[in-house]
């Protein structure tokens, strides 16, 4: 791995994520684009909006065939902070190959608009691949392979659904095709948190219970048992610490719209199975939000899936925190046959 280097201009010390991406500095640094101008986009609850700022990254020599990243639900474009085993040189997202293009979602809170900038909203997951596919056409991209994991990996059904005719092939990584009376159940009581106490408070207990989900018994075993502080259980101030962060860097209104995006989409069997092109759906064996069996029947329904399952017990979130022979898996299929 070679280090960056920052410009002269900037002084503030490297992060670890920026001195081990290999590629171009000025990739780093995020890029916005103003886009539905000339025609308005049309949300599916009916509301039309016009200039629609969309914030992103890009990575490698622009190209008309890119890959396309989907973060996950407090995630961002700021794909070498959070996935530097799968960007790099000769990792599965290789900018010295490839175009990678990852944008902040439509309802998010990192630069692209979203209830901060458009009041409340009732958004979908296709409303959201609608504005990716605004932002493709802007950069010029006409093919792209497509890969998501968590909310990420529910976009790229939408993706494969609403825009059939851009995507070669894609990667579905810890996320159903719709979600459970589980997962909405989860997102329900995150949400009553929220409305019960606005303005923080909620937002930080709904980031626990997620949190939970996020994770397993046996990981939480391995990690916080014990206490850190006396008298305190150390997963007990793990979900007060976390819930914190997130009050630090995310936002209530945001929150409500990506979720509440999540537990409506809902394709039917029919859809799904008219997805023609190659998709790699990967489960992960210790998955309390998304169940691997659950993930596996999903992908069963579609006519073109290869199915390969992540061993960890660190739960939903093990594609971040170990993701083992993953990136081999997806560095393959990507490469297409
Ligand atoms: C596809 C996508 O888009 S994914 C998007 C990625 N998402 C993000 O990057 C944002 C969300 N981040 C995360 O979800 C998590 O940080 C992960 C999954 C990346 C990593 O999870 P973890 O290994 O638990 O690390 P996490 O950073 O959450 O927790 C460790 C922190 O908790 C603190 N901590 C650990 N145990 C305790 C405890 N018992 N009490 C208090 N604090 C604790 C640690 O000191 C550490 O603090 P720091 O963050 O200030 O360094
Ligand atoms: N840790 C992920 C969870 C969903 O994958 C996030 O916060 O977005």
């Amino acid at each position: 791995m070679t280090a960056v280097s920052r410009p002269a201009a900037l002084t503030l010390p490297l992060q670890d994520s920026e001195r081990c991406f290999s590629g171009n500095p000025a990739d780093l640094k995020p890029k916005t684009a103003v886009l539905f101008r000339t025609a308005p986009l049309l949300l599916d609850c009916g509301r039309a909006l016009s200039d629609v700022r969309v914030a992103y990254h890009t990575y490698g020599e622009r190209q008309k065939e890119a890959t396309l990243v989907l973060h996950a639900l407090t995630g961002n474009s700021a794909v070498h902070e959070w996935w530097p085993e799968f960007l790099g040189e000769g990792r599965p997202l290789d900018p010295s190959r490839d175009f990678v293009v990852c944008a902040n979602v439509l309802g998010g809170c990192a630069g692209t608009d979203g209830p901060a900038e458009l009041g409340d909203l009732a958004l979908s997951l296709r409303d959201m691949a609608r504005v990716g596919r605004a932002l493709l056409d802007h950069l010029g991209v006409q093919r792209v392979r497509v890969i998501g994991a968590s909310m990420g990996g529910l976009l790229a059904y939408a993706w494969l659904l609403e825009c059939p005719d851009l995507v070669e092939r894609a990667v579905v990584i810890g996320a159903p095709v719709r979600h459970s009376p589980w997962a909405v159940g989860l997102n329900s009581a995150a949400r009553a948190a929220i409305r019960a106490a606005p303005g923080g408070a909620g937002l930080k207990v709904a980031r626990q219970i997620a949190m939970l989900s996020y994770r397993s018994p046996q990981s939480l075993a391995a990690t916080q048992s014990g206490q850190r502080t006396p008298g305190v259980h150390a997963v007990t101030s793990y979900l007060e610490y976390q819930g914190e962060k997130l009050l630090a860097r995310f936002n209530e209104g945001s929150y409500l719209a990506l979720t509440g995006a999540m537990d409506h989409f809902q394709p039917e069997d029919a859809e799904l199975a008219c997805v023609r092109v190659p998709v790699l759906v990967v489960g992960i064996s210790s998955d309390l939000l998304y169940p691997a069996a659950e993930v596996r029947a999903g992908a069963a329904l579609l006519p073109n899936a290869a199915y390969w399952e992540l061993d960890s017990i660190h739960g939903h979130d093990a594609f971040l925190m170990d993701a083992g022979g993953l990136p081999e898996r997806v560095e393959a299929f990507l490469k297409g046959p």
